[in-house]
């Protein structure tokens, strides 16, 4: 029988991608959603050539209506959407005291409005047609430690945390499973860039931080988000899994004494 689609919120870039691409070889359609049309043209190719069915929808996820009509879009082309992954985010190291009330906007609305946009919207429509789903909500360990330099980005996936347990428990007699992923520190373009470690002198610094002395590669992030999203593990729900080398049993790193040049051995 055919899988239903995975729906993969910032799937033409990073983490998405290759979340995408897993999803793709384990037998799924995938569905690719994000605001730029360049990313999702330039990983669609890809990921075609891989011999992986994909549909791409230009969304911002802040908008309802631009997610519902993706959401349409992948039922109509898939028939059905079994899995999402809430994997878009927006973020960017700021003083908490000079964030403007737009930029704390722009990424409360990215991470936490743009995952409780797509996760009612499919988990309702899972509800009335009688189908079980996963939901897969990509978080960071910063959720529960808290960090310095990124307070908005902090807030929002906390919220995404208790969103994901409320969830869980109110939508697994459904057959609906939801929980949260909560990656290491990876090398993508934007996040390296907006976070201040696109330098490789400072990724070789951070590494050193993590009681696994390496940064995480997308591809092993990506496994095992597969893992807890697809039905290999059944039985799980509204947890949360981390994958980040031990790191944040070390404590978060101060994201703002990067871009300040503080960052010592
Ligand atoms: C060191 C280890 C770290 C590892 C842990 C990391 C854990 C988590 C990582 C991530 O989440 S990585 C994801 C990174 N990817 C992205 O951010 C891609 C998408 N990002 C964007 O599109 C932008 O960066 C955005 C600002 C988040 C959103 O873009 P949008 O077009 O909606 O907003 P703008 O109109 O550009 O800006 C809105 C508002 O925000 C202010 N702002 C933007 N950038 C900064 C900045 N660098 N510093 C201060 N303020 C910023 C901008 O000025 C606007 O406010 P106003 O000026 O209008 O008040
Ligand atoms: N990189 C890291 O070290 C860590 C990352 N994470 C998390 O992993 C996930 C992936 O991050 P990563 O791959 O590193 O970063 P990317 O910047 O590559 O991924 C973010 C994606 O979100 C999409 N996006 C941004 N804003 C919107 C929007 N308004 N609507 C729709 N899509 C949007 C972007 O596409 P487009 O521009 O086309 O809209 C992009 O594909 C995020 O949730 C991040 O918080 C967690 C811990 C560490």
């Amino acid at each position: 029988m055919e899988k239903g689609a995975a729906i993969v919120t910032g799937g033409g870039t990073g983490l998405g991608l290759a979340i995408s691409r897993e999803l793709g070889r384990r037998g799924y359609p995938v569905v690719i959603a994000s605001r730029k049309q360049e990313h999702l043209d330039a990983a669609a190719r890809t990921l075609t050539g891989e011999g992986i069915q994909v549909l791409t929808a230009v969304c911002d996820v802040r908008d309802r209506e631009q997610v519902k009509a993706a959401v349409d879009a992948a039922e109509n082309r898939f028939g059905r959407v079994a899995l999402l992954v809430n994997n878009a985010a927006g973020n960017f190291v700021v003083k908490a005291e000079e964030l403007s009330p737009k930029g704390w906007e722009a990424v409360r609305g990215i991470v936490l409005d743009g995952t409780w946009h797509f996760s009612q919207e499919v988990g309702k429509r899972w509800i009335a047609q009688g189908q079980p789903g996963s939901i897969l909500n990509i978080i960071a360990t910063y959720a529960w430690t808290g960090a310095a330099g990124v307070v908005h980005s902090v807030s929002a996936k906390a919220g995404v945390l208790a969103m994901t347990r409320s969830l869980a428990m109110e939508w697994g007699k459904f057959g609906i499973r939801v929980n949260a992923l909560a990656p290491g520190i990876m090398v993508t373009e934007d996040a390296a860039k907006n976070l201040g470690y696109a330098d490789p002198a400072v990724q070789a610094l951070l590494a050193k931080k993590v009681p696994l002395r390496r940064l995480a590669s997308t591809e092993e992030v990506a496994f095992l988000a597969c893992d807890l999203v697809t039905d290999r593990h059944p039985y799980v729900t509204g947890d949360c899994w981390t994958v980040d080398g031990g790191l944040w049993l070390e404590g978060f790193p101060n994201l703002r004494r990067f871009v300040d040049g503080e960052l010592g051995e």
